[in-house]
């Protein structure tokens, strides 16, 4: 199980890898491994995460510390993955720090919130009806990690979501890697075309 968890999850950090989302050792993923007790692989702190080495990931329980004996250190971030696999039963967790989805979140930080509408992407969110709209909530990028994860919290109550960090980078979540990788590109995608679009109407 763990094996095959590991090259799941080594298998979308190869993509996103490919897709320059990992600038100067930013980002962090997991991927849950058991339910009871729960425990998740993560990537361990300050790593190129380009680069694909036996110590890429750690298993980590629900306190966020490591399950086993290792000189590796989980991401600073592990505390808000935390809050998703215990508040949910999300399977996969993926954060990426880009320069749009930063621009995003401090274009709109000021109201909490992004709003998308009229944008066909926003039906890998699920949602199909013509008039539909997918809210990303915007939350302060608290130094204090513990602070941070608290109020990441406060937006994390279904299975499938996203936050934006303002200043700082998306995280999402969704029932397994495949559907967590769909909602960061579908991100990824909804924050550049509306950058796009904010600097095409100045
Ligand atoms: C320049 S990376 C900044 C980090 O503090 C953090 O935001 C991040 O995404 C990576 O931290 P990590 O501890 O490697 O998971
Ligand atoms: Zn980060």
């Amino acid at each position: 199980m763990r094996q095959q968890k590991w090259a799941e999850l080594a298998e979308v950090k190869r993509e996103l890898a490919a897709r320059d989302w990992f600038m100067g050792t930013s980002g962090n993923l997991s991927i849950k491994v058991s339910d009871e007790p729960l425990t998740f692989l993560v990537t361990a702190s300050g790593k190129d995460k380009r680069k694909e080495t036996a110590e890429d990931f750690l298993l980590v329980g629900a306190d966020g510390q490591p399950a086993e004996a290792t000189h590796l250190k989980p991401s600073a971030e592990t505390l808000l993955h935390v809050e998703i696999y215990n508040k949910t039963n999300a399977g996969c967790v993926l954060h990426v720090h880009t320069v749009d989805n930063n621009i995003i979140s401090e274009w709109y930080g000021d109201e909490g919130e992004v709003i998308f509408t009229n944008q066909e992407m926003i039906k890998a969110f699920g949602l199909w009806e013509e008039d539909a709209a997918f809210r990303i909530p915007i939350i302060p990028n608290f130094a204090h990690i513990p602070t941070l994860a608290k109020a990441f919290a406060d937006h994390v109550h279904e299975d499938r979501g996203a936050v934006l960090i303002r200043n700082h980078g998306v995280t999402v979540w969704g029932k397994d890697a495949f559907e967590a990788k769909k909602f960061l590109e579908a991100c990824e995608f909804l924050c550049q075309y509306y950058v796009k679009l904010l600097l095409l109407k100045r």
